[in-house]
C-alpha cells in the first residue's frame, strides 16, 4: 500500500477512535480511563501530524523533540488509563507520570544538538512504556481472557516493531557513511516516510512499523471497550449473586444452583442433603457488643463453614444470621457427620475479638432428598422444619427430618 495513505488511515482511525472512546466515557458516566484513552489516541495523531511537518518545514524543536513528546505522552496516557481502569479509586495521583515526562523532556532536549538521535530514543521509550502497559494487563484479573489476550499480543507485537526500528535506527546513525537511511526509519518517522514514499527504496521496516501501529489501533479500539464491559458485566453478576458481608452466595444463587444441584440428584438417583443453620441467640450478641462485632461473627461463622466444606458444596447466606449448606453426593450418615463437626467448630471455643470473647453455636436442621420432595422447596422447607425442632430441643445440635 502507499505508504502515506497507510499513514492517512492510521492517523484517521486514531481520530475516529478517540471520538468514539469519548463517546463511550460519556455513555459510562465519565468512567475516566475512556477519556485518557480518548485523549491518548489525538495526541498520537498530533504527534503525527507535527513529526510530517519535518518535511516542510525546518524547526527541529517541533519536529523532532516536541513530536517525540507527544508521541510518548500517548502511550503514556494509555498506561494511565489502564492504571485507573484496575484501580478506579486509587489515590495514585499524577506525580509520577507528570515527573516521567519532565525528566524525558529534559532528556531529548540535552540530545537536541544531535536531534537525529530522539527517534531511536523515542522508540525504545515507547516500547518501555508499552511494556509497562503489559504488565499492568497481565495483572487484572477477569473471567473472560480474550479482550486481556488480544490486547498483550498486540503490544507485545509493538514492543518488539519498537525495538527493531529503534534498533535499526541505530545502526543507521552510527554508520555515517549512509545517512539517510538513518532518515527513511526514523520513526517519528512519519515526515521521512511521507518525504520517502515516492522513491522505489521504501525501507520494509517502515511499513512493518505502521503495519503494527494499524493492528495495534484497531485492536485497542475493540478490546478496551470490551475489557471494560466484561469486568462490569462480572462486577454486576458478583452484586447479584454474591453476599457483601461474608462474600458467600446470596439467597438468590443458592436457590439458582442449588436447585440444579437437586434435579441433578435426581436424575442421577444420588444421595444429596441440604443444611439450614442459625446462629443462637444472635441478637443477644449485637446486644452486647453491638452490630459491627456481630458483622465479624457473622464472617468467621461464614469462612469456619467455608472451611469445613467441599468445593463441591455450596454454602450461602440466606437471611440475617442463617446460612444454608447444599451437599451433594452426601448421604444421611455423612450429612449428620458432617453437621455435628460443623456445630462442634463452631461452639469449641469462645470468638475472640478485638478484647472481647464471644460465644458463639449454631443450630441444624438436616434433611436428605427422597423420592417424596418433588421439588427443591419442598427439600428446604423440610430442613426449615428441622431447624425450628433443633432450636426448640435447646439449640447447639443438629436435627434431620
Ligand atoms: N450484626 C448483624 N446482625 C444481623 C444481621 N442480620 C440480622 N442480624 C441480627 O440477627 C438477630 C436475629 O435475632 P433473632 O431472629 O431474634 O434470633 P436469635 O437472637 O439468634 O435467636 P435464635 O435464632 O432463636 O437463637 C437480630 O438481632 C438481627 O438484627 C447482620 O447482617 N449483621
Amino acid at each position: 500500500m502507499h505508504l502515506p495513505t497507510l499513514i492517512g488511515i492510521i492517523l484517521l482511525l486514531n481520530l475516529i477512535l478517540g471520538g468514539l472512546l469519548m463517546v463511550i466515557y460519556q455513555l459510562r458516566l465519565k468512567q475516566r480511563c475512556f477519556l485518557y484513552w480518548a485523549i491518548s489516541c489525538w495526541i498520537f495523531v498530533a504527534g503525527g501530524l507535527v513529526a510530517a511537518a519535518r518535511s516542510y518545514v525546518d524547526m527541529p524543536w517541533l519536529t523532532h523533540w516536541f513530536a517525540s513528546l507527544l508521541l510518548i505522552a500517548a502511550p503514556l496516557l494509555a498506561v494511565k488509563g489502564i492504571q485507573h481502569f484496575r484501580a478506579p479509586r486509587s489515590t495514585q495521583g499524577w506525580r509520577s507520570q507528570i515527573v516521567l515526562m519532565l525528566v524525558i523532556a529534559l532528556g531529548l532536549a540535552a540530545l537536541y544538538p544531535v536531534y537525529t538521535w530522539i527517534s531511536p530514543i523515542t522508540s525504545i521509550l515507547i516500547a518501555g512504556l508499552f511494556i509497562w502497559a503489559l504488565y499492568l494487563l497481565l495483572n487484572i484479573k477477569s473471567s473472560m481472557q480474550l479482550p486481556q489476550q488480544l490486547l498483550c499480543m498486540f503490544f507485545s507485537l509493538h514492543v518488539v516493531t519498537m525495538l527493531l526500528q529503534a534498533g535499526s535506527m541505530l545502526v543507521s546513525l552510527v554508520n555515517v557513511s549512509e545517512p539517510t537511511s538513518a532518515m527513511q526509519i526514523d520513526a517519528g518517522v512519519i515526515a521521512s516516510a511521507v518525504v520517502e514514499s515516492s522513491s522505489a527504496t521504501m525501507s520494509s521496516m517502515l511499513y512493518i512499523t505502521f503495519i503494527s501501529h494499524l493492528l495495534l489501533t484497531t485492536t485497542t479500539a475493540l478490546m478496551f471497550p470490551l475489557l471494560v464491559f466484561s469486568k462490569t458485566e462480572e462486577q454486576l453478576v458478583e452484586l447479584a449473586n454474591i453476599d457483601d458481608l461474608t462474600k458467600l452466595f446470596n439467597r438468590r444463587a443458592f436457590f439458582k444452583d442449588a436447585d440444579k444441584q437437586f434435579h441433578q440428584a435426581r436424575k442421577n438417583k444420588s444421595a444429596m442433603c441440604v443444611l439450614m443453620v442459625d446462629l443462637d441467640y444472635f441478637k443477644d450478641v449485637n446486644d452486647t457488643w453491638g452490630h459491627a462485632i456481630g458483622d465479624e461473627c457473622l464472617r468467621w461463622v461464614a469462612k469456619t463453614l467455608k472451611q469445613e466444606l467441599r468445593d463441591t458444596d455450596i454454602v450461602a447466606r440466606v437471611g440475617g444470621e442463617e446460612f444454608a449448606i447444599s451437599l451433594p453426593g452426601v448421604d444421611f450418615e455423612l450429612a449428620h457427620l458432617l453437621s455435628k463437626r460443623l456445630c462442634k467448630r463452631i461452639a469449641e471455643a469462645p470468638l475472640q475479638l478485638e478484647e472481647h470473647s464471644i460465644p458463639l453455636s449454631i443450630s441444624i436442621g438436616g434433611v436428605l432428598c427422597t423420592s417424596k420432595h418433588k421439588d427443591f422447596h419442598s427439600l428446604l422447607s423440610d430442613a426449615d422444619k428441622a431447624l425450628y425442632l433443633a432450636k426448640e430441643n435447646g439449640r447447639n445440635q443438629a436435627v434431620f427430618a
